[in-house]
């Protein structure tokens, strides 16, 4: 079953959350369990640099346990008075396009820990790529006091609506606990990708209309057809 089994190994998580450290005292309580866990796991961490936040909590955890840190920061943010003093190894690039490739690349794994608009467009970005099937990496949401339940309902809403395959759903992996939650991405095993699923529907599409010969067997063809072209 996609999403399910296999085993991926996890050097690197990066972690995705918050330039603000949020309202309630469990989302800051949870950057520091989740840094302490994926330390003690030997798991370094990949964010966004700096130490504002969500990001501050989770990057002097990991900073403080003794394990490895990667911030990767474009060069306007870098200023301590817009982000904060960074830990670890810092990387500087030229713009958020560039930080995302290189938090990407650097990393096995993601988890979107709560956070705002900036959050939500680093975690879209790997789903996206991963429902394509240009990358193949586990992502979570660190579902902190149901942060993301509005997002999880909204992606069956999208599902209902025809939009995101059913398949795919299992991309985002969630739960509320960190150590769960690695479990879960270490477990985790690709689903197919969308290109090389629409590839194969082409071609099974195609030797069905070669094989419609007679008007008898092309309404069954075309019913076929419409079958195989439906969202699975
Ligand atoms: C706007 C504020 C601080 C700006 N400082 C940031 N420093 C580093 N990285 C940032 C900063 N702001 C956003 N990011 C990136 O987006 C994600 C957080 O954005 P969100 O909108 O808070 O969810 C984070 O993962 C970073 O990569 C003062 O709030």
């Amino acid at each position: 079953m996609p999403g399910a089994k296999g085993a991926t190994k996890l050097s690197n998580i990066c972690v995705y959350c918050g330039a603000s450290p949020g309202n309630r005292p469990e989302y800051a309580l949870a950057a520091q369990v989740l840094g302490r866990e994926m330390t003690k796991r030997n798991i370094g961490l990949v964010y966004g640099g700096g130490s504002v936040g969500l990001m501050g909590e989770i990057s002097k955890t990991v900073n403080g346990e003794g394990g490895r840190v990667l911030g990767v920061i474009p060069v306007e943010l870098q200023p301590v008075e817009v982000s904060g003093e960074s830990v670890g190894q810092t990387i500087l690039v030229n713009d958020m396009h560039e930080r995302k490739a290189a938090m990407a690349s650097a990393a096995d794994g993601f988890i979107a820990m709560p956070g705002g608009f900036g959050t939500l467009e680093e975690l879209m970005e790997v789903v996206t790529w991963q429902q394509l099937g240009f990358m193949q990496k586990p992502i979570g949401l660190l579902n902190i006091e149901g942060y993301y339940d509005g997002l999880l309902s909204f992606v069956d809403e999208a599902i209902s609506a025809g939009f995101i395959r059913p398949s795919n759903r299992s991309i985002l992996l969630h739960s509320s606990n960190p150590a769960e939650l690695i479990d879960m991405l270490q477990a985790y095993e690709p689903a197919p990708s969308l290109i090389s699923t629409l590839r194969q529907e082409s071609k099974v599409a195609m030797e069905q209309s070669q094989q419609c010969r007679s008007p008898k067997e092309m309404s069954t063809c075309q019913l076929e057809f419409n079958n195989h072209h439906s969202l699975s």
